[in-house]
């Protein structure tokens, strides 16, 4: 088939009935679910972006096993320029939403990709695993299939490992082997955009000890296999408010779910690991499923800076306040700050490693130090956003005072800008700095910046210890040779 329609995918999402339970209740018709209507409408816009003549070239190529168009994340860059063409897919897709729904189907598509054509570790242990993943890839590749992925143990003792938990089964495990697959039963943690897509996939984050053996796994079933739930959080949106008052919170909710697997089945043919503590560890190092979605994820981060930078440079402009020094300072660090990721993407990509079996990713200490800063940066560009709008933030009218005559003159006059800026204009500008620095929708988008690929704290802590082993030091070295022997030759200090 290749490449959807927007329509195909909301077919798609109208043929499964996956068990979904948000405030309560459970939703069974999550095309009309209010909460989920308007995501769903972002992610079917991707979808016909892929037969948009405008897009069609730069997010899509023909496909040399099957003849078809698909999706550009679908390549396995073997060069610099197919590298570059997902780039160029990954560009377009954050640009169409503002780089604000960081699970966009191309982020898992990366993740299929790299561990479908990195079979030679899963080989190691078991051949039918990369044969199962192959197959997987090929399958998503030409039905064009969203996924939604779980890789962390829900957050309960993070002092105990899996198998020291309360329960055997609080983190997801293997029940039992049986003719037709796997058992298995408990939770993963954090499915972003679960109820809206077709497939889940798991594996893990490194990090199982001996005796996690059960939990070591990892495989992919479609989003309304029998036994499974999805317990959504609470929405921060309601699906009703208006486009006036929450331009972007009312667009771009994405929502989070816990996956719950009550003895769900898993068909061999989908298990791509299984009861082996060592792959589960270096599955994410050693294939390449950290660093070419990081490439993604590098991108994406890139369009979310400078989109919220651009928010925070209008709204001071509006009310006149860049003509201090202390604003232009803050908004010129925010904007050297998307100059420093922009620089670094373009490092990662021009100074790409090639590996053994012919692999081009972006370098990955530079995308690695892209995950170090983003953390930081973007927590600064909403923090300068809520200082420069101050009480403003706090003062705008609704959509519908803007209706209300008896009043429309008081909001013509109280909340215009700086000259030339009519308050119609601030208002709406104050209202999207207002859902990116102020709504709980800002907050998750925070939060997601933070942790959406583990802590930032341990990450940083990893790339230190992985720099330390490749470091030569060589400058110490060179600058310490001059006192060579220099010990011996030192002339007593005379008391
Ligand atoms: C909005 C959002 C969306 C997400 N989407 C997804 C998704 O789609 N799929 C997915 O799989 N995951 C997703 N994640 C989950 C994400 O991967 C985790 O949040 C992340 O890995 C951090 O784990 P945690 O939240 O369990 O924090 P924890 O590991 O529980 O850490 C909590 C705190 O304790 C500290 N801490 C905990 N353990 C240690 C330790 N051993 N050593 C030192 N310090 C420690 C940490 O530094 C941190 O400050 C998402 C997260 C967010 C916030
Ligand atoms: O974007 C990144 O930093 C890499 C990455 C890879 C795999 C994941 O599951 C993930 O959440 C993040």
């Amino acid at each position: 088939m290749g490449i959807r329609t927007g329509a195909q995918y909301m077919e798609g999402l109208k043929s499964r009935t996956p068990e979904i339970w948000m405030e309560g209740r459970r939703v069974t018709d999550v095309v009309n679910e209010p909460v989920f209507k308007q995501p769903i409408q972002e992610i079917a816009r991707l979808y016909d972006m892929q037969h948009d003549p405008q897009y069609q070239n730069d997010i899509t190529h023909i496909c040399t096993e099957t003849g078809e168009r698909v999706n550009n994340s679908f390549l396995h860059p073997k060069s610099y320029e197919e590298m570059m063409a997902r780039s160029k897919l990954f560009e377009i897709y954050a640009k169409a939403t503002f780089g604000l729904m960081g699970r966009t189907p191309d982020f898992l598509n990366v993740v299929v990709t790299g561990m479908a054509h990195n079979g030679w570790f899963l080989d190691q242990y078991n051949p039918e695993w990369s044969v199962n993943i192959k197959n997987y890839y090929n399958y998503i590749r030409d039905n064009d299939l969203f996924l939604t992925h779980a890789i962390i143990n829900p957050q309960n003792d993070r002092s105990k490992n899996s198998h020291g938990q309360k329960d055997t089964f609080t983190h997801l495990g293997a029940v039992e082997e049986t003719p037709d697959g796997l058992v298995v039963r408990g939770a993963k943690m954090l499915a972003t955009l679960a109820p809206i897509t077709d497939e889940v996939i798991i594996y893990s984050f490194p990090g199982f000890a001996p005796g996690d053996e059960r939990y070591a796994l990892a495989f992919a079933i479609p989003i309304d296999t029998p036994g499974l739930k999805l317990l959504c959080r609470e929405p921060m949106q309601d699906g009703k408010r208006s486009l006036f008052d929450h331009p972007l919170a009312s667009r771009f909710e994405e929502m989070d779910a816990l996956l719950v697997f009550n003895d769900v089945l898993i068909p061999w043919d989908r298990v791509f690991l299984y009861n082996n503590v060592e792959a589960a560890n270096l599955l994410y190092p050693k294939t390449g499923i950290a660093q070419q979605p990081a490439h993604q994820s590098g991108v994406r981060g890139y369009i979310k800076l400078a989109f919220a930078t651009e928010v925070a440079c209008k709204l001071a402009d509006s009310i006149g306040v860049d003509v201090y020094l202390n604003v232009q300072n803050d908004l010129g660090e925010l904007v050297q700050n998307v100059e420093v990721i922009r620089s670094l993407l373009r490092v990662a990509e021009y100074e790409y490693e090639t590996t053994a079996s012919g692999e081009v990713m972006p370098n990955g200490a530079a995308l690695e130090t892209i995950r170090g800063m983003l953390p930081k940066m973007y927590p600064r560009a909403i923090e300068v956003m809520q200082v420069i709008g101050a009480g403003g933030l706090l003062m705008s009218p609704t959509g519908y005072d803007f209706n209300a005559p008896e009043i429309r003159d008081d909001i013509d006059k109280y909340y215009l800008g700086r000259e030339g800026v009519a308050s119609l204009e601030r208002v709406k500008l104050f209202k999207l700095a207002w859902d990116l620095c102020g709504e709980a929708f800002g907050q998750r988008l925070l939060q997601y910046e933070r942790y959406y690929t583990g802590d930032p704290i341990r990450k940083r802590a990893i790339f230190y210890n992985g720099h330390k082993r490749k470091a030569s030091f060589s400058m110490v070295d060179d600058a310490l040779s001059v006192t060579e022997n220099l010990v011996e030759t030192q002339p007593k200090l005379v008391k």
